[in-house]
């Protein structure tokens, strides 16, 4: 921090101004834009990218006016990337790392992780490009589709274990301090310098200025220490005069910070995580619940919870007005719902909702959802398709139906 205090915060704004968009090696990545924030010393050929970040700030427009009265609500797309979630941003940092120890001669034959999903997913594709072999630890049965076939596509040498996340990392922890394999989850903070980036890119995004709130949905809890930690950088530095509030929004059904939280964070206890429709964050002994603590309590922060029809009706209202969100952003949505329910969120408050994984990866809750095949869930918002003859005068008479049914809600 000293010798980046050598440059004030106009230095530090106009170098990272100058490096969006650009192809220039690494600079085109979010996170290797900040190179001299992240890994100052590692040799850009040595760096593993796939130009991860500058993901998308979304006005959600409808989503704020309709259901929580702002004008100031965006969503930051972390999930629209590389390998469909945030983790790619901490990944390349990681990777980057192990690929210039490996050329240094370190006696590295690989790296592993236990995962929810994502963070195998992106740990298996940065590996894969680097030729690095990679070791997954994923608790069967308890991860989306789309999340297993991507480290099984990317060549990693996929454990399914019989056991929840938290068994996983225990194992994981265990095997990597045996072995000469490279631990690649959040316990390691290389994965946070990298997704801290994630917080400068929203104050650059709103050229600057500082949003009132920041939602992020917390499992492992390594990201809403990384958001804290960018923005604090930036505090620090002389970028920005503030930082905003921060909110960690957890399920219900894995929701240990929470009652830490609640407990006015009197002794913390881990919990057995249920299953829950944001698997990713079924996580009942998350690795970095000081850290989280410490962010929460530095930045004025909050903690909420979302139950299961709360975080899958707010998934289906997000993606009706037109984003397509993982369970996990539906999480952080049902905690803004609530904080404006409750007025801690003001209606002219700037607010981000971080949306940490594209909805794609996790299609068959929304199918579940709109099939109202959730036992005792209304599925309210449900849209399941209509069956209609296939003649021009069947459709007619449903399209009749249906135009006429849209026109008495106008
Ligand atoms: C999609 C998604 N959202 C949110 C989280 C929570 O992030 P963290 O574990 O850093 O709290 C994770 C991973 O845990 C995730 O995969
Ligand atoms: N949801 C995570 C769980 C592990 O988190 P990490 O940040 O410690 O890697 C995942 O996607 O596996």
């Amino acid at each position: 921090m000293d010798a980046l205090k050598a440059f004030d915060g106009n230095y530090w704004k106009t170098l990272f101004d100058s490096r969006i968009g650009k192809t220039t090696w690494p600079y085109g990545s979010g996170v290797w834009s900040k190179k001299e924030w992240v890994l100052p010393e590692i040799d850009s050929d040595d760096i593993v990218s796939a130009f991860e970040g500058n993901s998308n700030m979304f006005w959600a427009e409808r989503f704020g006016k309709q259901l929580v009265g702002m004008n100031d609500l965006w969503v930051k797309h972390c999930g629209i990337s590389h390998t469909g979630s945030f983790k790619d941003l901490g990944m390349t940092v990681l990777v980057s790392q192990v690929n210039r120890l490996r050329k240094m001669g370190r006696p590295v034959v690989g790296v592993g992780c236990a995962s929810t999903g994502d963070t195998s997913a992106a740990l298996s594709a940065y590996c894969a490009s680097a030729g690095i072999p990679s070791i997954v630890f994923l608790p069967a049965n308890k991860i989306s589709m789309a999340q297993l076939v991507q480290p099984i596509a990317n060549g990693a040498f996929v454990l399914s274990l019989d056991t929840d996340f938290d068994g996983c990392m225990q194992l994981v922890r265990e095997v990597t301090a045996e072995l000469p394999i490279y631990l690649a989850n959040s316990l390691n903070s290389l994965r946070l310098e990298g997704q801290k980036t994630a917080a400068i890119e929203i104050l650059q995004q709103f050229d600057w200025e500082v949003p009132d709130w920041v939602i992020v949905p917390g499992g492992n809890l390594g990201n809403i220490y990384a958001f804290y930690k960018g923005f604090h950088m930036c505090k620090e530095l002389g970028l920005v005069d503030r930082i905003p509030r921060l909110v960690c929004a957890q399920a219900a059904n894995a929701n240990p910070l929470y009652l830490h939280f609640k407990s006015g964070w009197s002794n913390f206890s881990p919990v057995k995580a249920q299953t829950t429709f944001a698997s990713a964050i079924q996580i009942g002994d998350p690795v970095s619940i000081d850290r989280a603590v410490y962010a929460l309590k530095n930045s004025n922060g909050i903690v909420e919870e979302a139950t299961e029809e709360e975080l899958m009706d707010a998934m289906a209202q997000a993606d009706a007005t037109g984003m397509f969100i993982c369970p996990h952003t539906g999480v952080a949505l049902t905690a803004l719902v609530k904080l404006r329910n409750s007025g801690v969120i003001q209606p002219t408050d700037r607010t981000v909702v971080v949306s940490t994984a594209h909805g794609l990866k996790f299609t068959q809750s929304k199918i579940d959802y709109h099939s109202k095949a959730i036992p005792e869930m209304a599925c309210r918002l449900a849209n399941p398709p209509v069956n209609v003859k296939a003649d021009f005068g069947s459709v007619m008479d449903v399209l009749k139906t249906y135009l006429l049914s849209k026109e008495s809600k106008q």
